[in-house]
Formats: C-alpha cells, structure tokens, sequence
C-alpha cells in the first residue's frame, strides 16, 4: 500500500459513517485485516447493545482468544460497536443492526453469545419473562440453524430452565441440533455461590469452588454445599442462609436496581468467564469442567444443570451429582418439581 492509498484508508476510517456495519465497503477492509490478524475464534453477541450485551461485548474485545467480535442487536448496535471497535485490542468489530442483519451477523460463528431480551423489574419471576423472551430466543436460534449451525451457543436470556428447551427443539425441528453445542448459562449461580461461601469461610473467593446444581430460577438453584472446594464444613444456620442468598441472588440485584433492571456487570463478567472456558475447550485444552444447564440424563428430565466438562465438540463429558446429604435431596426434589413444568412449557411452546 503506498502513502496515498494509506491516508485514503485512514480518511476512510475518520468518517462517522465508517462504523463497521455490515454491507460497506469498510466491512470488506475488516476482513482483510481479521484474515492477516492472529488466529482466534469468531464469536456474536445477540442482544449486544443491553445491560448485559454492552459490558459483555467489551470484555469478548479484551479476550485473546477472539479474533472476530459480531454485535447483533434491534437497536444501538452502531454506537455500541463504534465504540468498542476503538479498543486496541486484537479482535476485529463489525455491528449488525435489525432482523434484515441477522444472517450476517451469524454466518461463520464459532461462538453465539446470546443475552438478548427483556429483564425483571420487582415482584416479577423469570417465568414472567417467558411471553417476550421465548419468541425472541425462537427468532435468533432460527437464525443459528441457518447460518451457523455448528457454533456453540451460550444462551443467558431468562427463563434459562424454558428458553434452553425452546432453543433444542427450534434445532431439532431444523434438523441441525446437538445436545453437546447448546448450554444454558447458570454461571452467575456459581460466581455468587462463591463470593457468598468464601464471606462466610473467610477467604478469597478465587480459591473457593461451589457445585450448583439443577437450574437458574428460585428452588431450581441448587447449590451443593458438601461438595465446596476446599473441604468445609457449614452449620444448618450456615447451609439455609446461603443456599436462600444464592437461590435469590438475581431477586436481591432486581430488588436493589428498583426498577432499572436485574444483573448484568456481574452477569457480563460471569458470561465471559463462562465463554472463555467453552472457547479454551474448543482450543483443545485439558480439564475444562464448569457448570451448565444442558440435556441431560443425570435426573429423569432432559435438562438439567451439572458440572461438564468442555472441549473441541462442546460438552464431551456430563458429571453426575455425587453424594447429597439430607438437606441437598430435600432441594433437589423441590428443584425437579419446578423445572419439570418450566422445560415443558418452553418444548410446548414450538411444539404447539
Ligand atoms: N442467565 C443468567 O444468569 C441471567 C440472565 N439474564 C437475562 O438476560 C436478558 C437480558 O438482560 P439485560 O441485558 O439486563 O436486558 P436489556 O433490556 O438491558 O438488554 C436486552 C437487549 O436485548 C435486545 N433485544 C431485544 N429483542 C431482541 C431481538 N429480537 N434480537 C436481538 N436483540 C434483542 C434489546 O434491544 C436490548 O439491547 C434478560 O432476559 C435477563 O433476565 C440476566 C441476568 C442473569
Ligand atoms: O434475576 C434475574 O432476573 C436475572 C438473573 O437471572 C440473575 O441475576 O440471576
């Protein structure tokens, strides 16, 4: 490239209509440059211009794995990628703007992030959020068989325990589904879990590790506090207060915005943490083993959350729950009671 050709390309970027969108002449410079750029993994974020989507796409901009960062969302998606494109980090960052964008955004993914859709507002459940939320996780996983129909996909958008069955069977009716790509992501219940258990421990939650189990609303949280890393022990005063902390962990963050919405500074750092682990699976690497909602057959229903472990195929390997004590078989009953009815209506709900 000679000196004019260079100052041509640089004027270029300086024009405020050169946020990367796709269909300009900008996203084909992109892809030159992401194609010389260091290898990585090409991940979207669906719904990235929200609460959740906005500081999660700037942590996926900071995550060396990356090399291609796809924001899709109905709104904002320009200011939000313009914005973020300006880090300088390795990824390369296009936007892509509304439904007639979608396919775009999609094609050639390895990773879809997806968080899109509405949150609670006080004295809502999760559940409430199902007459919204499933048919705009219904519309993008469409959109997922279409266009990529290998990534693996990180589904945030509550109800988690309706919107993963609504996710399989819009892949299943595609004929594009495999149980081992699709993961619910309940990794906020083991991030709170920690912080909480290492309160009462007194020490640093990097070192603490607290198994939950079962799903991501009310009962269905189950958190397995005999199984706690490092070994320790809890009093019945102990065990009841922070299962109930953990359990309404998204209540106390709704509770306390009062209105302006529930989780998503710690919800982004937990979805990272969680992305990072499926991209280093898919990198080849040993001992990936986190918590996620999936189809399983650890209990008799489809889903449910255990530990996993990641790699190269998505979930390679499905841990059963080991040894419960009283108090834990007590919760997982209740759990099962709970997430049996939400499963089922999220299937009903394309089935119908
Ligand atoms: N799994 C988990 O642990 C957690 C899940 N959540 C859930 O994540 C979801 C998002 O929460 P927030 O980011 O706080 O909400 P938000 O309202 O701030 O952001 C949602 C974004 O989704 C976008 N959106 C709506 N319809 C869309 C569509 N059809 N396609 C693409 N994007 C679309 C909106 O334009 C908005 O930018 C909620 O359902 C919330 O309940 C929140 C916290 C934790
Ligand atoms: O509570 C909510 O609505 C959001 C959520 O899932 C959480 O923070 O765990």
């Amino acid at each position: 490239m000679d000196a004019n050709q260079r100052i041509a390309r640089i004027a270029a970027h300086l024009h405020p209509s050169n946020v990367q969108m796709e269909g300009g002449s900008v996203l084909e410079r992109a892809n030159c440059r992401a194609k010389g750029g260091a290898p990585g993994f090409k991940v979207a974020i669906l719904g990235a211009a929200g609460g959740i989507g906005q500081p999660l796409a700037m942590l996926m901009k900071m995550n060396p794995l990356v090399s291609v960062l796809h924001l899709y969302d109905v709104v904002n998606a320009p200011g939000v990628t313009a914005d973020i494109s300006h880090m300088d980090t390795g990824a390369v960052v296009r936007g892509f703007l509304g439904q007639p964008q979608l396919d775009a955004a999609l094609t050639g993914m390895d990773l879809v992030i997806i968080p899109a859709g509405v949150p609670r507002k006080p004295g809502m459940t999760r559940d409430d959020l199902f007459k919204i939320n499933a048919g705009i996780v219904k519309t993008l996983c469409e959109g997922i068989a279409r266009c990529c129909p290998n990534a693996i996909v990180n589904l945030i958008s509550n109800p988690v325990n309706s919107t993963v069955p609504i996710a399989a069977e819009v892949f299943k009716k595609a004929g594009t589904y495999d149980p081992k790509r699709l993961l619910g992501v309940t990794m906020l219940d083991v991030v709170r879990a920690n912080t909480f258990v290492a309160e009462v421990l007194g020490l640093d939650p990097r070192e603490v590790s607290v198994p939950v189990v079962g799903g991501h609303a009310g009962v269905t949280i189950l958190p397995l506090l005999s199984q706690v890393k490092p070994p320790c022990s809890f009093t019945k005063e102990e065990t009841e207060y922070l299962t109930k902390r953990i359990q309404d962990g998204g209540t106390e963050v709704v509770q306390a915005k009062a209105g302006a919405g529930s989780a998503t500074l710690s919800m982004a750092y937990a979805a990272v943490k969680f992305a990072d682990r499926c991209l280093k699976g898919l990198r080849g690497d040993a001992d990936i083993v986190e918590c996620a909602f999936i189809e399983s057959r650890v209990t008799e229903l489809p889903f449910f959350a255990t530990r996993v472990r990641l790699g190269r195929t998505g979930v390679e390997e499905i841990y059963q729950l080991g040894p419960l004590n009283e108090y834990e078989r007590v919760g997982l009953e209740e759990a099962k009671k709970e997430l049996a009815e939400s499963i089922e209506k999220g299937v009903s709900f394309i089935r119908k």
